[in-house]
């Protein structure tokens, strides 16, 4: 089919559930889709059937979206690119990228929801560092956007997050269409920190969805994983307005409610009493917090966060806790009575802020050669 000359090609480098839905919602939005799948069957398939049978069993693709196995041929021409593979693999990813995708003007744009394994990066700061691009040139998209839903044409919102508020507006003005709104912001250490935090407390509502604990203990769990997730993501430099949105409670509500999480249904599989080996042989798509705890946790002791719940999910997860035993607290807790509040700023500890407020005095005091916790 001949592209007609006013709609825009874009590219949607990864194939599976998440990279398939965006390339319809960008497809029915207007644009000339190409998607770039690591497999030639699978590139082939869209391309031809107009279907992805493994990752959208049931779903129609538009009939103007184009797949190929071929990454120059992919990004040739393309006005925008959106990187959907799952975290651990987006680095090698980018780097078979990097000779095409010199025009600074096109934005390049995450969908990702994992920390990196090795580095503890962020999937922005891993395009930045691969591509060795001017950060105004990187979006994340975050949001209450589980794939299947949305490739059935459910209503939803989603948020794009650049520290350029032009390069968000271009994308959101792109990825939107009947069925799904961008919302945009310039906080993207909250947007991202929101998606891969929200994965962690997902896995934790599964593990007692697993044990066959109800709605009090969930409610429980949600609520103050909301409060983990602010700390940490506040300790980071985000805006704590960012948590309260879609990137965050949003996003926190749908993937904890949702038997479509994967997230969620791993979690469930351990609260069922599989171990952790058992429970990746059992999954075929991605489960982005199994990956990600470690890292979370890592980084929250860097910044003096206290995350009992991730830590929980982490002690079940390396079969160090039973299931059974997981709460909204740590048992270990001593008993002195806490204020509901985050820590940055709502309570009367201010925690994070404080320690962030500690961390650039000790900065200063230091010469500027890196704050106590950034050195090895
Ligand atoms: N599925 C969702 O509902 C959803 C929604 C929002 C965000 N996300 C995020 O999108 C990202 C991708 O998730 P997904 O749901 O599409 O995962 P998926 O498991 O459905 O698909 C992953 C895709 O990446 C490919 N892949 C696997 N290993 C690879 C490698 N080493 N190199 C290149 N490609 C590789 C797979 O072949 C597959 O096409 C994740 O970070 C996830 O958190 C997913
Ligand atoms: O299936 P999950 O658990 O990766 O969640 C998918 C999306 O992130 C929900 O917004």
């Amino acid at each position: 089919m001949s592209r007609r000359p006013e709609q825009p090609k874009v590219v949607v480098i990864g194939a599976g559930s998440w990279g398939t839905t965006f390339g319809k919602i960008l497809a029915d939005g207007g644009a000339q889709v190409t998607m770039w799948a690591r497999r030639a069957e699978l590139a082939h398939e869209i391309d031809e059937a107009k279907r992805n049978s493994k990752y959208l069993p049931g779903i129609n693709l538009p009939r103007s979206m184009r797949a190929t196995h071929d990454l120059e041929r992919a990004i040739d021409g393309a006005t925008q690119i959106y990187l959907s593979v799952p975290s651990q693999s987006a680095r090698d990813t980018l780097r078979d990228m990097r000779p095409y995708v010199g025009d600074p003007s096109v934005p390049l744009v995450s969908l990702m929801k994992g920390v990196e394994k090795k580095t503890n990066l962020r999937m922005s700061q891993v395009i930045e560092q691969e591509l060795a691009c001017d950060p105004a040139r990187i979006a994340v998209a975050s949001g209450p956007n589980l794939a299947l839903e949305i490739a059935q044409q459910q209503p939803t919102a989603a948020v794009i997050a650049s520290s350029s508020q032009e390069t968000a507006d271009a994308v959101a003005r792109r990825a939107r269409n009947a069925y799904f709104r961008s919302f945009v912001n310039t906080d993207v250490i909250g947007t991202e920190f929101g998606g891969v935090l929200k994965n962690l407390i997902a896995v934790a509502i599964g593990i007692v969805d697993g044990v066959g604990y109800g709605e009090n203990t969930k409610a429980s769990i949600i609520t103050r994983g909301l409060v983990e997730m602010t700390d940490f993501a506040v300790a980071y430099g985000a805006q704590p307005g960012t948590l309260q949105g879609l990137a965050g409670l949003g996003d926190l509500i749908a993937t904890c409610q949702s038997p479509l999480s994967r997230n969620n249904t791993a979690g469930r599989l351990l609260g069922q009493g599989y171990k952790f080996q058992e429970v990746i042989a059992q999954m075929n798509q991605t489960a982005e917090g199994l990956a990600s705890v470690g890292p979370v946790l890592k980084l929250a002791k860097d910044a003096g966060v206290e995350m009992p719940i991730v830590q929980q999910v982490k002690m079940v997860l390396d079969g160090r806790m039973n299931p059974r035993e997981i709460a909204p607290h740590l048992t270990t807790d001593d008993d002195t009575p806490q204020g509901e509040g985050t820590q940055n700023g709502q309570d009367d500890r201010g925690g994070a802020l404080r320690r962030a407020i500690e961390r650039a005095l000790d900065l200063l005091r230091d010469g500027g050669r890196g704050a106590r916790s950034d050195r090895p």
